[in-house]
């Protein structure tokens, strides 16, 4: 697993965010208006070789392989390339998950186009990779915890715009957490989600 420091200050941190939050959610548009155009063939073509134009140019220096997790020297995360709530990563929604001091987890999220599976509705992956990242966040509010088994029940389909997911511990049983949560639209619950998350063994293990 990658986990790297990171030698900044909040300063820079604000930023690098204030730098690449705009360019990810430029792309994120440019995903969505890519499949809800209607243009004419010629202007598909001409955007076409803009894109490869622009990508050519972030690839003139990359990393090798993923973004990884890295840590600020005051301890903040920085997980960018996160499919969840990666900062940098397009495809991540993005997730912002808040917590309250009674340990309710929850995330607002609106699901466009590209998110789709069955016609209008969100598919069952994303709603899938919607609930296990939050009752993961959930299970590793006190220590790191990894998705051993992650179950979904879904009630009706979840329809594609804004939904809330909510999260809270059911229970922990020495290294394993349980997770117990719901995706829901306006009209009430579409998945309900049991997950157990599993931390590392303790040394005396
Ligand atoms: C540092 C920062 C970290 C990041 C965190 C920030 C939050 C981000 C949130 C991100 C959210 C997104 C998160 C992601 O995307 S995590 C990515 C998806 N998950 C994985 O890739 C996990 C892959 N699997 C593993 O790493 C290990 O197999 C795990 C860690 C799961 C078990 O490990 P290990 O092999 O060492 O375990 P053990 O054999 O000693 O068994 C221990 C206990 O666990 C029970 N058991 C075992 N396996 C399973 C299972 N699959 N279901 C249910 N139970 C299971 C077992 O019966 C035993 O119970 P008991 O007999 O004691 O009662």
């Amino acid at each position: 697993m990658k986990f790297t420091r990171e030698d900044i200050d909040t300063q820079e941190l604000d930023r690098r965010r204030a730098l690449y939050g705009p360019l990810t959610a430029a792309v994120r548009d440019l995903v969505d208006a890519t499949i809800r155009t209607e243009v004419d063939e010629a202007v598909i073509r001409e955007v076409q070789a803009t894109v490869v134009a622009a990508t050519a140019k972030l690839r003139a220096e990359q990393i090798d392989g993923g973004f990884g997790m890295r840590f600020t020297a005051d301890g903040e995360s920085i997980a960018w390339g996160n499919a969840g709530i990666g900062l940098r990563n397009a495809i991540a929604p993005p997730l912002v998950i808040v917590s309250d001091d009674a340990g309710l987890h929850w995330t607002e999220v609106t699901l466009g186009a590209a998110y789709e599976g069955p016609p209008g509705l969100v598919h069952g992956g994303i709603c899938a990779l919607v609930m296990d990242h939050l009752l993961g966040t959930t299970a590793s509010s006190i220590e790191p915890r990894f998705t051993g088994t992650l179950t979904l029940r879904y009630r009706r389909g979840t329809p594609l715009g804004p939904l809330r997911a909510e999260a809270r511990i059911d229970r922990n049983e020495g290294r394993k957490t349980v997770v117990v949560g719901t995706l829901s639209d306006a009209d009430g619950v579409t998945v309900e989600a049991e997950g157990i998350f599993i931390g590392p063994p303790t040394p005396t293990e």
